[in-house]
């Protein structure tokens, strides 16, 4: 425990998107915070890359510097906002190797080696926080990991990445081409600094694996996570699923069966009475069901510089608090031990988008392969063409491995022009 009066130091790495509104609100809001902390919270220096580059008038140049070892030594606190692996990594363990906490909002870092990371903040009985993590502004990780400590999670649902919710959003809302609606979310400090992150699941599945990890206390790496991203996702299929009131959404699932837990991203048609068809913009929502407490449901701005820099803060005043007046924050729990999934046992259910050949005796063909898999058929609904007609079809909710299989047989059969699109249906 420190002397309360004795400012706690603050070394920010990387003052982009968000470490720039950071530094900017640790300064505007500097007598509340202190108050809240109960000790001045000064920052020891900014590690970038280049200090002779101008940083806009919130970010001092005197507080600017090249050498992160030497900063990252001399903090109380480290704030971690450069993202990527290394040397994200590499800092993280330094810092906490001389007794500094640490917050971070780098979920591809957690979700690749956060173990390694949990594990030395143990060691050192420092504090490793992440809230901004996953979801944003959105408090989810301290509900996960402290509130909902003494219940059973059984399911987590949700949208998780602010850049693919946004795109699918402005492709449904405004018909705007994926491209644009990408460079719009780039523009506006949504996306990832590669954003291939984004769009092909992988941060959403960085998320999910972290959410997981914390419901069911085992670990669950980003490997375990399947994920399908939004890349693939065409304006065909945003039209399709509008003409049948429903709206595609990047979901990330987290669930605990009799047999094990299985993890998802991956794009799906929910109905548009569902309130995740509500989420616009770089909004995330995330549904949460745990065994007492029922369900509960999150819901706020999952991107962007002021948001994020927000659960950055919160972050920032808990281990600053725990600086200043004694206390640690949770260690890792991860005494469960269930068996992670493929997606090959998840029950998923299908919309199937094809053309057919115009002539009798096709749909009685097309029901037959389903039949073959023993994959029900919800409904049907044919859809005029030039030279083949549309089918568009539902099924119950099946095995994932029988719908695969059931779709690479109608891919094979003459009475199949062609399948256009196959996508999961959620949220009924
Ligand atoms: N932008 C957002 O809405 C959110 C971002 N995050 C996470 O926050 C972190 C930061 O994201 P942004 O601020 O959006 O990224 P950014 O790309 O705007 O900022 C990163 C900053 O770190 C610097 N940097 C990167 N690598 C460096 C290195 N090797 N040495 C020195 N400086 C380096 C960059 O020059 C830049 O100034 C990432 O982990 C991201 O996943 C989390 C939630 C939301
Ligand atoms: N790129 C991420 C940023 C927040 O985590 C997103 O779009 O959600
Ligand atoms: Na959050």
């Amino acid at each position: 425990m420190s002397d309360p009066l004795k400012p706690v130091s603050i070394a920010i790495l990387g003052p982009g998107t968000v470490g720039s509104e950071v530094v900017r609100l640790l300064t505007a809001q500097a007598e509340d915070l202190a108050a809240r902390v109960g000790a001045p919270l000064e920052i020891a220096g900014i590690y970038v890359r280049d200090t002779s580059k101008d940083r806009g008038p919130n970010i001092p140049r005197a507080l600017l510097t090249d050498d992160a070892s030497a900063l990252v030594a001399k903090a109380d606190v480290v704030v971690e906002l450069m993202g990527g692996i290394e040397p994200a990594r590499t800092l993280i363990l330094e810092a906490i190797a001389s007794g500094a906490s640490v917050v971070t909002a780098n979920k591809a870092l957690l979700a690749q080696h956060g173990p390694e990371l949990y594990e030395a903040a143990d060691a050192a009985n420092v504090d490793l926080y992440f809230e901004a993590a996953v979801a944003g502004a959105i408090p989810l990780v301290r509900p996960v990991r402290e509130s909902l400590a003494g219940d059973h999670i059984s399911r987590i649902l949700g949208i998780v990445n602010g850049t693919t919710n946004y795109i699918l959003d402005e492709m449904t809302m405004r018909g705007l081409d994926y491209d644009v609606a990408l460079k719009q979310a780039q523009e506006l400090g949504y996306a990832e600094a590669d954003p291939t992150a984004d769009v092909e699941g992988h941060d959403a599945a960085a998320k999910a694996a972290i959410l997981a990890s914390l419901a069911f206390h085992q670990r669950v790496a980003m490997d375990d996570v399947y994920c399908e991203g939004i890349s693939a996702v065409t304006s065909e299929d945003v039209i399709a699923a509008r003409e049948t009131d429903q709206v595609i959404k990047l979901l990330a699932i987290a669930e605990r069966t009799a047999d094990g837990v299985a993890v998802r991203v991956h794009p799906a048609l929910v109905p548009m009475t569902h309130p995740l068809a509500g989420v616009h913009g770089a909004f995330n929502a995330v549904f949460v069901e745990a065994e007492s407490a029922g369900g509960l449901m999150f819901y706020g701005q999952g991107a962007g510089g002021t948001p994020t820099a927000s659960a950055v803060l919160g972050d920032l005043v808990s281990v600053a608090r725990h600086k200043a007046s004694g206390g640690k924050g949770p260690h890792e729990s991860n005494y469960a031990e269930h068996e992670v999934l493929p997606i090959e046992a998840a029950l998923t259910r299908y919309c199937v988008r094809m053309s057919v050949e115009d002539r009798p005796g096709v749909l009685s063909a097309v029901a037959e392969v389903f039949a073959r898999h023993d994959v029900g058929i919800e409904i049907v609904r044919q859809v005029p063409g030039q030279t083949h007609a549309g089918l568009i079809l539902s099924t119950y909710s099946a095995p994932e491995r029988d719908l695969r299989a059931t779709v690479s047989d109608l891919e094979a059969s003459d009475a199949v022009a062609e399948v256009k699109s196959v996508l999961r249906i959620e949220g009924e």
